[in-house]
């Protein structure tokens, strides 16, 4: 019936569609650039971390998140944005996360949800992201390209998602977004790949800002990822999991890998 996780949660998401409310338009506060954010970053890789309360490979993470205190700890321990899960189903994740987030840090926010119709982008854009997520393989290349247009209309900026190089190719074919995303995990296995970052990036134009997401576990990952092309990492399960999430991104991208990339 599905031949991965995406199709399922295509489909639920096309049935929650069925039933959109609009949300009113929060007062927005001041609007940050991800891109900016992620080119120069605090640490010698970007960071995006992530508000994710379960997923469907994983389950629950955690049974009850502070997100608020998340977000700002995530922000003391010097990331460059946060990404907030606001799928219901699959991840626990909502709006009013988003909401909370934004209300917490002085930092980009990128709004991480199934984007296939523009009432989500507008949607976006009232709750107070900066940013969306559009994943190229849930949306053929027009359709993905109106996508990135409605949200550069409202001034907001999206992170394309690819998960092999034919799909990299197809939207460079089309536009050359500003930031992309290689998602390492495969959506069949679930199983996490660093090395799919460091195929793809002789694919994406250097000029482009490219985000390697998923898998991160270790400092030495981000040395890996730093080395193998990438300008940011977008974590989440390690973060979201630590007791600490303040000291588990100085462990994954403090000193000893500031360092390392001093000497490289
Ligand atoms: O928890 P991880 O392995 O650090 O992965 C984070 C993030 O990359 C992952 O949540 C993700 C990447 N792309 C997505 C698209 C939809 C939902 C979730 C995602």
């Amino acid at each position: 019936m599905y031949n991965n996780i995406l199709d399922r949660i295509l489909e639920t998401k096309k049935e929650e569609l069925d039933g959109f409310q609009m949300p009113e338009p929060m007062p927005r506060s001041e609007k940050y650039s991800l891109r900016e954010a992620l080119s120069r970053p605090h640490h010698a890789l970007g960071l995006i971390a992530e508000v994710k309360q379960a997923s469907p490979s994983k389950g629950l993470f955690r049974e009850k998140m502070n997100v608020p205190a998340i977000a700002e700890s995530y922000e003391h321990a010097g990331a460059d944005a946060v990404s907030v899960l606001t799928d219901r189903t699959y991840f626990h994740g909502s709006a009013e996360n988003l909401i909370k987030v934004r209300k917490s840090v002085r930092l980009p926010v990128l709004r991480k949800d199934f984007i296939i119709d523009e009432r989500q982008i507008e949607e976006a854009f009232r709750i107070g992201a900066d940013a969306v997520l559009l994943i190229a393989a849930a949306l053929e290349p027009d359709l993905l390209y109106e996508l990135y247009l409605a949200a550069r209309e409202r001034g907001l900026e999206s992170l394309v998602e690819v998960h092999r190089i034919e799909e990299a190719e197809a939207v460079l074919s089309k536009f050359t977004p500003e930031i992309m995303g290689v998602n390492n995990r495969d959506l069949k296995t679930f199983e996490t790949k660093l090395e799919v970052t460091a195929a793809l990036q002789g694919t994406i134009p250097e000029d482009v800002v490219l985000v390697s997401e998923s898998g991160v576990q270790s400092a030495a990952d981000v040395m890996y990822l730093k080395n193998h092309g990438a300008d940011a990492a977008l974590v989440g399960e390690v973060l979201i999991r630590a007791h600490s999430p303040r000291e588990k991104v100085r462990e994954l991208f403090g000193r000893e890998v500031n360092e390392h990339a001093a000497r490289a």
